[in-house]
């Protein structure tokens, strides 16, 4: 099956509801719990965090088996979770390079859509420089072009990145579409801000940057964690610029909105077998062979030629 259009597949999931109704004011004012009022006024997506899931003495899920080859015609259907500064985009462009489906950041779409300038520009800027998350129909809208596109060019599969981030959005994404694996990355809290604050971008390429050094000492049974800065060729160095996200303020936010808004999702995917729990160890080239074999991608053919 080619890449699923997010609109198309959203209407098959309620199945009497057209794709154009679907985008309606009305059919999304009718979801429970979405008010596009709310969501387009304030621009803020802010619904009470779900309840917590009742304790059960039901075993959890088995570790999901991964699927890293081609399935049902189509390719991988993965999807990134972790907190900001944990390295998604790095890990995510990397797993797409090696597997040939495309990486989808929504983060990405927001700041190309940011700098389009476009009618949504202003209101989108105000919520992303506050750390908040822009509504799930803004976001879905993003998401769906993006998908469009890709299906007119044939790609099928992708690597999900900074999507879903609520509750909302994972079930709109599981009513759609069977997401194959969410692998959710974990850094120790003290690297997080540090990685954020430290992190470049070259305003050229689109390459990423670290300039931060994070060695964090060993105590109470947790190992030492050294990770490098990662510098940016020559080329690159004069072109570095700081996304207006990445101040402290902001930073700290988006961590307290990944804790209240995201965490849940982890549950979601947890419950149905599909989380796979990845610990970074360090820096990465320690981490992306471990990842690789978490993964069972270790004796990919195309490894080498992506070592670190
Ligand atoms: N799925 C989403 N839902 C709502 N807002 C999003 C989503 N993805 C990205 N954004 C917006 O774009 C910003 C940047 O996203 P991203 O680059 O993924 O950041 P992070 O480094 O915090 O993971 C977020 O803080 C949020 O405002």
């Amino acid at each position: 099956m080619a890449v699923l259009k997010l609109k198309r597949l959203i209407s098959r999931r309620f199945t009497r509801t057209s794709s154009d109704i679907i985008f309606s004011p009305y059919y999304w004012n009718s979801i429970k719990g979405f008010s596009l009022k709310s969501s387009c006024e304030g621009g803020i997506h802010s619904p009470p965090p779900p309840p917590p899931p009742p304790l059960s003495t039901t075993p959890p899920p088995p570790a999901p088996t991964v699927i890293s080859n081609p399935r049902e015609g189509r390719n991988v259907q993965w999807v990134f979770l972790g907190c900001p500064g944990v390295g998604k985009g790095t890990y995510a462009a990397r797993l797409s390079t090696l597997l040939a489906v495309p990486h989808i950041s929504t983060g990405d779409l927001v700041r190309h859509e940011l700098s389009s300038h476009g009618p949504l520009s202003s209101q989108l800027a105000e919520i992303v420089n506050q750390g908040k998350l822009i509504s799930d129909e803004i976001i879905i809208d993003l998401l769906s072009k993006r998908l469009e596109a890709g299906e007119a060019k044939g790609e099928t599969g992708f690597i999900l990145d900074g999507f879903p981030r609520t509750i909302r959005q994972a079930e709109i994404l599981e009513g759609v579409t069977d997401i194959d694996l969410v692998i959710n990355l974990k850094l120790r809290e003290e690297a997080l801000l540090a990685k954020c604050l430290g992190r470049r971008i070259c305003s050229e390429c689109g390459g990423n940057y670290n300039v931060a050094c994070i060695d964090i000492k060993g105590e109470d049974g947790s190992p030492q964690m050294y990770m490098p800065p990662l510098l940016p060729p020559p080329n690159c160095a004069s072109k570095l610029i700081t996304r207006s996200d990445d101040t402290e303020e902001v930073v700290k936010e988006r961590l307290q909105v990944y804790n209240e808004m995201s965490r849940p999702v982890e549950e979601f995917y947890r419950r149905r077998g599909k989380l796979l729990e990845f610990d970074l160890p360090g820096g990465i080239p320690e981490s992306w062979s471990k990842l690789l074999q978490a993964l069972n991608l270790d004796d990919h053919d195309d490894k080498k030629s992506l070592a670190a």
